[in-house]
């Protein structure tokens, strides 16, 4: 199996090394009006011929300056004009950027004019449909990579923001429209990267090519020709051979996570290496150094991400003594974050991070699904996988696991367990038995699902500049109601006793918010309707089908207490800054010490249990998601 990686991936590390402060960053306002800017673009090369930009440029006539001006004006009136208005309220206080944004949708209008000239047939008539056809918005684009030296094969995956493809003809040309400042360096790898992929496509045609467009917002097209990428392809090669960890010698250390070849089945019972038994020796010799002496008993068992030693106590030594030395003795072990230690029954448990860490895939999910329920649905959310390689759920039938808190800092993996979760209840469920309500202050974790068929027909997808949220809450709070006095009329209590005496499917809604925060720190009135929305249907939505899955970067007493703590008893806590905010969500420490990318302390009754979330890879989502 091999290696995935995707081209944002890349893109986050060229970013990172040219120092650009790029990688989840950006205004909200600067990323509402990107995705504005291409979602006019998308709409207006679609299909739609209320919306078509380019059924208005063919039947203009032939002067092309004037089909340009009714482009532009039809672009204000139908596309532009009625988005900005609904999303008034957030831009009201970014005048000079949507001004930019303004030149830049002109300029795109004007280019796409050129476009289009250039597609149509000198000898024939052609309809818009025809020209249309050559061209297609969001794109996913792969290849698999063998350079000598490797030891897999990568998978590079990307979704280019348009192709271009004459019909008839094999070779295309891949689009990425930007808006805003350029960085060339990063812009060029990007670009290189697509041509890699859309050479490889084609089966070294040769005549792939692409084009980035630039709208800052005057244009700037660069045409990038494979004679001009040989030397930035061969620096991506490299370094995508290090990021993957497929490469024998890698020049730099490995930042991002490898993508393993694991299977379901083949992750539990990896063989340690011998490297990990060198590693409890030199464990057990720290210590020793300390004056506390233990004995490592057998081979750590070994998880994607830690390898967990047991150990006996030496004579007079005690638990606490061991728990106080770990910063000490994580340093002289030398493995990134300090050991966790903990008991199991008897016994002493050490977790250490595994130095060549490994990516849970998403069919580990899947596998554990089994077939759909079309009457039921399923209500288990996956968690994560244990030391054993099973999957953990959390049953939202259940009323301790009925509503979800998800917590951990920035960069520790939140926005994917989100995206695994969301992908492994639509893998068990239809439209019928399950629908979404998808809460995105951050305009970037569920975009690409905005035409999900499992979305609640009320409020799907909401988005900042969208109508109030609590709105979408109250309305959640009344569909329960709703429910409710349904379920009466029948005499049953709740939702699986209702399907079962209708005889048919009444969907499970389920709320997933990135990023609570940024819903309660604008206005205390509106947190405090927000929370009343919370309290309300963290303590009776259960039995009615209506679920809450909400996550925080900042897990503060300010922010948990109150609606949260009180209603959402099933916690997952991903690395968190410090062991005071994991206590706040586990009420243990330990989130603290997690190695990000999704490991997790998961936590219902009883004591938390240390999983490993499933990754969603690029293409998956884009299959998943943007496939509805
Ligand atoms: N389960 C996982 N397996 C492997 N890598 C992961 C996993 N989860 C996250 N990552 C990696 O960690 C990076 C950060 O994850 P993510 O964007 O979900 O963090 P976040 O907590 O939502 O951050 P922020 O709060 O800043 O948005 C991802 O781009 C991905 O490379």
């Amino acid at each position: 199996m091999p290696v995935e990686l995707s081209v944002k991936e890349v893109r986050e590390e060229l970013s990172r090394a040219a120092g650009a402060a790029e990688v989840g960053g950006g205004e909200r306002a600067t990323l509402l009006l990107g995705r504005l800017f291409h979602e006019v673009f998308a709409e207006a090369i679609g299909r739609d011929p209320g919306r078509s930009g380019v059924r208005v440029l063919m039947e203009a006539g032939p002067d092309r300056e004037i089909a340009s001006e009714r482009l532009i004006a039809h672009l204000y009136r139908v596309l532009v004009g009625p988005r900005l208005a609904r999303h008034h309220a957030h831009l009201r206080e970014t005048t000079p950027q949507v001004l930019v944004f303004w030149q830049a949708t002109q300029n795109l209008a004007r280019w796409l004019a050129g476009i289009t000239w250039a597609l149509v047939d000198a000898d024939r008539p052609m309809s818009w449909e025809e020209v249309t056809q050559a061209l297609h918005a969001e794109v996913s684009l792969a290849c698999e990579l063998r350079e000598p030296g490797w030891t897999d094969t990568v998978r590079l995956v990307g979704i280019a923001d348009a192709l271009l493809h004459v019909p008839g003809k094999p070779h295309f040309c891949a689009l990425e429209l930007k808006l805003g400042r350029a960085n060339p360096a990063v812009d060029l790898g990007q670009a290189a990267l697509y041509r890699l992929i859309a050479a490889r496509m084609s089966r070294g045609a040769g005549a792939s090519a692409l084009a980035l467009v630039r709208f800052s917002p005057e244009i700037e097209e660069t045409l990038i020709s494979a004679a001009q990428v040989v030397e930035a392809e061969a620096r991506l090669l490299a370094l995508i051979g290090t990021l993957t960890g497929v490469a024998l010698r890698s020049p730099a250390p490995v930042r991002a996570p490898k993508r393993p070849s694991m299977t379901p089945t083949d992750a539990p019972k990896q063989k340690p290496q011998t490297s990990y038994a060198e590693l409890g020796l030199k464990l057990a010799r720290a210590f020793r150094e300390y004056g506390r002496s233990i004995e490592i008993t057998g081979e750590p068992a070994v998880g994607p991400r830690f390898l967990r030693f047991e150990a006996r106590l030496g004579r007079g030594v005690t638990f606490d003594q061991i728990a106080r030395l770990t910063t000490e003795v994580g340093l002289k072990v030398g493995v990134g974050k300090e050991p966790i230690v903990s008991r199991d029954g008897g016994r002493l448990c050490m977790d250490l991070q595994r130095p060549d860490p490994q990516t849970v895939p998403f069919s580990v999910v899947v596998a554990a699904l089994g077939p759909r329920d079309t009457r039921h649905g399923s209500s288990r959310l996956p968690l994560g996988v244990d030391l054993d390689g099973k999957l953990r759920f959390a049953d939202l039938a259940s009323p301790i696991n009925a509503h979800v808190l998800v917590a951990g800092t920035t960069g520790s993996g939140k926005t994917e367990w989100l995206r695994m979760a969301i992908a492994g209840l639509m893998h068990a469920n239809t439209p019928e038995t399950l629908r979404l309500v998808l809460v995105d202050p951050k305009l970037s974790a569920f975009l690409e699902l905005r035409r999900s068929r499992y979305l609640w027909p009320k409020h799907g997808l909401w988005v900042p500049g969208d109508k109030d949220v609590v709105e979408v809450l109250e309305d959640l709070v009344d569909e329960m109601d709703r429910r409710y006095k349904a379920f009466g009329a029948l005499g049953v209590d709740d939702l699986t006793r209702f399907v079962e005496k209708k005889g048919r499917p009444l969907p499970r809604i389920v709320l997933f918010c990135d990023e609570y925060f940024a819903l309660i720190s604008q206005d205390r009135q509106q947190r405090k309707q927000i929370e009343g929305a919370i309290s309300l249907l963290g303590a009776k939505a259960r039995a009615a089908g209506i679920h809450l899955v909400i996550a925080t970067q900042q897990p503060s007493r300010q922010v948990i207490q109150g609606a949260l703590d009180s209603n959402m008893p099933c916690r997952v806590g991903l690395m968190t800054q410090s062991a005071i905010e994991s206590r706040m969500i586990l009420q243990a420490p330990g989130a603290e010490r997690l190695t990000g990318y999704g490991d997790l302390l998961y936590k219902d009754v009883g004591d938390p249990i240390r999983l490993q979330a499933p990754y969603l890879s690029a293409e998956e989502r884009a299959r998943m998601f943007g496939g509805g």
